[in-house]
């Protein structure tokens, strides 16, 4: 198996819980060494689809190579090579963060310094505390530390930063940016923008299961897109206004209404626009309260592909 394929390849995975389809023919490739970030809404399917690359779960359709092995047959094999974090638990209740480390350390042949690891992570002063007294955020950063003690090939992150204040969110992001340098693969689920723009080199963009855009944040954010324009007004918008300013604008502008007072504008977002947008607002006794200038950015993104907001 030569190492530049893909450290993860997933061809038409379906999964399914009773009626409800998790994971709808969902095809992906995350390339060796890289940072890629599987983004999408609550309920996307993204646990799920790590679970099966994990193999936790069989795939009902599809299949699932993970550094070129069957999660299922060859999970054996696999297990040593890949680390794992949990988006929640992982240790038994009752025992100490340190133990718990060292006991994963144990099963591995060349682990990496537990204590150096559990300073780097903050969780020095927590070392004897038990599982489930720890915090959301000790929790989370514990469950990091099991997922990279055994100096993977391949990390899987679920929601790395859930719970954790800012502090710990930079050091957990710094620390995914230092073991990148080391050539491992890293996949992380997030529903943060800012998380996936900062890390990943690579997004895949998924809702409902399948898979809706991928590029790396540059390429997704930019081209004839770039810019936005965010309409905010003093009161609730009149029926049907994202249709009719949008047939006062250029072709090939898009408009997305984000809440009863406010509107994204993605497009040529220039002068011309703006006084289009002024005079809409003026002709259809719509007071503006904010009309604001910027660049698209992944959330912007992900509304205009599925007309709903990523984190909520
Ligand atoms: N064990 C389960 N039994 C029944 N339904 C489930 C189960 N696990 C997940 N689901 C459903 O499958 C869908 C996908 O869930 P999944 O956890 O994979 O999404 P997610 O993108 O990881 O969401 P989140 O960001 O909230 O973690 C959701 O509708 C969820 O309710």
């Amino acid at each position: 198996m030569p190492s530049t394929s893909p450290a993860v390849e997933i061809e038409g995975l379906v999964m399914t819980y009773g009626d409800k389809r998790a994971v709808d023919g969902l095809s992906m490739q995350v390339a060796r060494g890289s940072v890629t970030a599987v983004l999408g809404p609550n309920g996307a399917g993204k646990t799920t689809t790590l679970e099966t690359c994990e193999g936790y779960r069989p795939p009902q359709a599809g299949t699932v190579r993970v550094l070129g092995l069957d999660p299922q047959r060859q999970r054996r094999e696999l297990l040593p090579r890949i680390g794992v974090m949990l988006q929640a638990g992982g240790a038994w209740s009752g025992v100490r963060a340190m133990e718990m480390l060292d006991h994963i350390a144990s099963l591995h042949a060349h682990p990496l310094d537990t204590a150096m690891l559990s300073d780097r992570l903050g969780l020095a002063d927590c070392g004897r505390t038990p599982y489930r007294r720890l915090s959301g955020g000790q929790q989370q950063r514990l469950g990091l530390a099991m997922a990279l003690v055994g100096r993977p090939e391949l990390v899987f992150v679920d929601e790395p930063t859930a719970g954790m204040d800012p502090q710990a969110r930079r050091t957990t992001w710094e620390l995914l940016e230092e073991i990148r340098e080391d050539g491992v693969t890293v996949v992380l689920t997030t529903h943060h923008m800012d998380e996936a723009e900062r890390l990943a080199d690579l997004i895949h963009i998924i809702d409902h299961g399948r898979l809706i855009a991928s590029g790396s944040p540059t390429e997704l954010t930019s081209g004839g897109r770039a810019a936005t324009i965010r309409l905010v007004v003093t009161r609730p918008f009149p029926e049907g206004a994202p249709e009719s300013l949008r047939r006062d604008l250029a072709p090939g502008t898009e408009v997305s209404q984000l809440g009863e007072r406010s509107m994204l504008i993605t497009g040529p977002a220039d002068g011309t626009t703006l006084g289009i947008v002024s005079r809409w607002c003026e002709n259809h006794d719509v007071v503006p309260e904010s009309l604001a200038l910027g660049r698209q950015n992944l959330e912007d993104v992900f509304l205009r592909l599925t007309g709903r907001e990523l984190e909520g």
